[in-house]
C-alpha cells in the first residue's frame, strides 16, 4: 500500500469515527461530559490482568485461583484489616468472599446462638463494605456498578457511596442495614457482594493455552470462561485436538481419544458432549486384551467407577493408538509438506521379528498389539476401523454442546496476543539454534516468524468453519500443530508416542525441544521476538506450555521471559513438585504467584485452607501504571482527540 493511500485510509476512518461519535454526542454539552468522563477513566489506574496457562482440565483448583485472584483477594483483605482482624478471621473472611454460599452454610451451623449470628452479620456486611470500597476505587462509578448483582445496585451504592460518620446519615445507613434483614436477603446481599468483590480484583484475564485434556473437566472450565466479565485465550496443542475433531480431522480426535482413555476421563466425551463410544468399546473389546504398556495414568485418591473399567481403558486406549498410527501414515503421506516421514511408523516396522528401524538402529518392540496391522499395507483401515472412525467423526462434528464450547475458544482465542506491551504465546516460535526464525513451507510458500503464527491462525479458521470435506483435508494443518516440528504450539522435533509405547530404550522417549527453549533464557533473544511483534523492549514474552519444575525459575533473560505452566495438572505434580505459577499484573507492576497443590473445596471451607501462594516481584513500575498507559487508554486518547476536533465543529 502506499504512503498517501494509507494517509487517505486514514482519513477516512477518521471521519467515518468522528461522524458515529456525532450522532452518540449530537450537543455541545454531551461531547463534553464524555470528554471530561474519558479523561477522568485515563487518569485510573491500570486494571489488573491475571495470567494462568495449562489449565487441563482441572476445573477445581482453576476455579479456586479465579475466586482467589490468585492470592489477591487475600492481599486487598490484608491491606485493609490487618491490625484489625485475627490471622484466622483474615482467612475466615477470605474464604467467605471465595466461596460465599458454602460459607454461609458452614457458618450458620457453627453459630448456634442467633445473637452470635446476627452479630456476624452485621460485622460481616459493614467488612464487606468496607473492602468493596477498597477493590472499587480503581473504577469508574459505572464499571463498578456493572459488577454489582443487578438486584442489590441501589442498596449497595447507597451503602458504599454514603458516609456513616456523618451523624446525619448514620440513621439512614442503619436502617438500609435493618431493611436487609427484615426482608430476609441479607445472605443474596452477602453472596452478592462477594461476587462483586471477585470480579472487581481482576479486570482482566488471560489463559495462556491447554483448558483440555488429562484432568476430569475441561467442560465445565469452558462454561465458568464463558460467564467471565473479561478474558482472552492463546490456544494450546491440546486444544488443537479438540478443534481439529470438531472441524473432521479424525487424527485431531483419536489423539485426544487416546489421551481421555489414558486418563481415565472419557466421560468427557460421552457425558458432557454427547458422544456415544459404544460401537468402540465393543470393537475395543473383541480385539485387545491386558496390556501393561496401557495401563490407564491414575491420578491420587482417583478410583474406576466399576470392575473391569481399567481393562476397558485398556482396550479402548489400544485400539484407538493403533488407528492414530495408522492414519498418521496416511496423512503424513498426502501432506509432504509437513516433511514428517520419518513419523510414520508402521511401515518401518518387521512385523515377523516385532522390531522397528529408527534412524539407523534396531529396536524390538514390547507389548505389541498390531492383530488390525496388515504388514503389506500397514497404514490402512480394517471396514470395522473405518465405519467406527466416520460414526465418531460425524459426533464429533455435530456436537452441539462441544460446538458451543469451541466457539468460544475460537472467538476468544488466537494464536498469540499482543497486549500492553507483552506478547503471550502458549508454546514458542520455532527458530534454529541460532535464534533465526524456522520457515514453514506450505504450498510453495514460506512462513517464519510472526507471518508463521499468522499463517497457522488463518488455516486453523478456515478448517473449524469448514468441517471435513471428502478430498481437501484443511484441518490436516490442525493436527500439524499438536506434532509437527515446526509447530509454534508444541515446540518439539517430534512426538515419541509410538515409542513410549513399545520400546525399552528410554533414549527413543526423549523429545527434542526446539531450540527456542534454551535461547529464551536471553534477554537479546526476546528483545528480538519482541520487536518481531512490533512490541518495544520494555514488554515481556509468556509463554506457558513446559512445566516448571520446583527450583527451576519462571523468570527467566533479566525477566522479560515468564514461563507460567500453571502445573495445574495433578498427573505431572509429582514431577514439577509443587502446583504451578500464575501472574498477576496490576498498576504496581508484575508478580509471580507461586503455588501450592489445590486439595478441595471442602477443605477450604472446613479447614480454612487456602491454596498457599507466594509472590514474587518481577519488576517494579517507577511510575504507577495508568489506563492512559495500556492499550485500551490509547485507543481513549484517540477518541479525545476526535471528540476534542468535534467540539471545535460544533464551536462553528
Ligand atoms: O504424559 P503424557 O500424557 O503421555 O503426554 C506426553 C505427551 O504430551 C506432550 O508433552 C504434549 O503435552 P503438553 O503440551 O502438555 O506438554 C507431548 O510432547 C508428549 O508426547
Ligand atoms: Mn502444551
Amino acid at each position: 500500500m502506499t504512503r498517501s493511500r494509507i494517509k487517505d485510509d486514514n482519513n477516512d476512518y477518521v471521519a467515518y469515527t468522528q461522524s458515529l461519535l456525532a450522532e452518540k454526542f449530537p450537543t455541545k454539552e454531551a461531547v463534553i461530559t464524555e470528554i471530561m468522563n474519558l479523561e477522568a477513566i485515563l487518569h485510573l489506574p491500570k486494571g489488573t490482568e491475571h495470567f494462568v496457562s495449562d489449565l487441563h482440565g482441572e476445573y477445581g483448583a482453576f476455579d479456586h485461583i479465579l475466586r482467589n485472584g490468585s492470592g489477591n483477594v487475600k492481599q486487598k483483605i490484608k491491606e485493609t484489616f490487618e491490625g484489625r482482624l485475627t490471622e484466622k478471621n483474615l482467612q475466615d473472611f477470605a474464604i467467605l468472599i471465595y466461596y460465599p454460599e458454602d460459607k454461609l452454610d458452614y457458618q450458620k451451623k457453627q453459630l448456634k446462638n442467633n445473637e452470635d449470628l446476627q452479630q456476624w452479620y452485621l460485622d460481616t456486611i459493614s467488612h464487606l463494605l468496607e473492602l468493596l470500597q477498597v477493590v472499587a476505587t480503581k473504577y469508574t462509578r459505572s464499571k463498578v456498578r456493572k459488577a454489582m448483582d443487578p438486584n442489590f445496585v441501589y442498596i449497595t451504592e447507597e451503602l458504599l457511596y454514603t458516609d456513616p460518620h456523618e451523624l446525619d446519615k448514620r440513621n439512614y445507613v442503619d436502617q438500609l442495614m435493618k431493611n436487609l434483614v427484615t426482608m430476609g436477603v441479607t445472605d443474596e446481599f452477602i453472596i452478592a457482594t462477594c461476587y462483586t468483590i471477585q470480579r472487581l480484583v481482576v479486570d482482566h484475564l488471560h489463559v495462556i493455552g491447554d483448558i483440555y485434556d488429562r484432568g476430569e473437566h475441561p467442560d465445565m472450565i469452558m462454561d465458568k470462561l464463558m460467564n467471565y466479565h473479561s478474558v482472552d485465550i492463546q490456544w494450546g496443542n491440546h486444544d488443537m485436538l479438540w478443534i481439529g475433531a470438531a472441524a473432521g480431522s479424525q487424527l485431531c480426535m483419536l489423539n485426544l481419544l487416546r489421551i481421555c482413555a489414558r486418563y481415565n476421563n472419557l466421560a468427557i466425551v460421552e457425558d458432557a458432549y454427547g458422544i456415544s463410544l459404544r460401537h468402540l468399546s465393543k470393537f475395543a473389546e473383541e480385539n485387545y486384551t491386558e496390556n501393561p504398556a496401557f495401563t490407564p495414568k491414575l491420578v491420587k485418591g482417583d478410583t474406576y467407577n466399576f470392575q473391569g473399567e481399567q481393562l476397558q481403558l485398556t482396550q479402548i486406549q489400544q485400539a484407538v493408538a493403533v488407528m492414530q498410527f495408522k492414519l498418521e501414515g496416511q496423512v503424513i503421506a498426502r501432506e509432504p509438506d509437513f516433511k514428517m516421514d520419518e513419523q510414520a511408523l508402521l511401515g518401518k516396522i518387521d512385523y515377523q521379528k516385532k522390531s522397528i528401524q529408527l534412524h539407523g538402529k534396531v529396536y524390538l518392540l514390547d507389548n505389541t498389539c498390531f492383530k488390525t496391522i496388515d504388514p503389506q499395507d500397514p497404514y490402512s483401515l480394517t471396514i470395522e476401523e473405518k465405519q467406527i472412525l466416520s460414526g465418531l467423526t460425524q459426533s464429533f462434528i455435530n456436537s452441539k454442546a462441544l460446538r458451543h464450547h469451541l466457539d468460544f475458544l475460537m472467538e476468544k482465542g488466537s494464536m498469540y496476543l499482543c497486549y500492553n506491551g507483552n506478547l503471550l504465546v502458549h508454546g514458542c516460535l520455532p527458530v534454529d539454534v541460532k535464534g533465526n526464525f524456522l520457515a514453514f513451507t506450505y504450498a510453495g510458500k514460506k512462513y517464519a516468524g510472526k507471518e508463521l503464527l499468522d499463517f497457522f491462525e488463518n488455516q486453523v479458521r478456515k478448517a473449524y468453519t469448514t468441517p471435513f470435506c471428502e478430498d481437501e483435508h484443511p484441518a490436516d494443518i490442525v493436527w500439524y500443530l499438536w506434532q509437527g516440528p515446526v509447530s509454534p504450539l508444541f515446540g518439539k522435533q517430534e512426538m515419541t508416542t509410538f515409542e513410549r509405547y513399545f520400546i525399552k530404550d528410554k533414549k527413543t522417549h526423549e523429545e527434542k525441544r526446539n531450540p527456542y527453549f534454551a535461547l529464551r533464557k536471553n534477554e537479546a533473544f526476546c528483545d528480538k521476538l519482541l520487536e518481531e511483534f512490533g512490541l518495544d523492549h520494555n514488554g515481556h514474552v509468556i509463554n506457558g506450555h513446559t512445566p516448571v519444575k520446583r527450583g527451576h525459575d519462571a523468570i527467566q533473560a533479566n525477566g522479560k521471559m515468564l514461563v507460567i505452566d500453571g502445573g495445574y495438572s495433578k498427573a505431572y505434580q509429582p514431577t514439577t513438585g509443587f502446583g504451578g505459577y500464575t501472574l498477576l499484573y496490576n498498576s504496581y507492576g508484575l508478580q509471580l504467584v507461586a503455588h501450592h497443590p489445590f486439595t478441595s473445596k471442602e477443605d477450604s471451607i472446613k479447614n480454612g485452607q487456602d491454596i498457599i501462594s507466594t509472590t514474587r516481584v518481577v519488576n517494579n513500575e517507577l511510575n504507577r501504571k495508568l489506563v492512559a498507559d495500556t492499550d485500551i487508554g490509547k485507543h481513549l486518547q484517540k477518541n479525545v482527540v476526535l471528540l476534542r476536533a468535534l467540539l471545535e465543529k460544533q464551536k462553528d
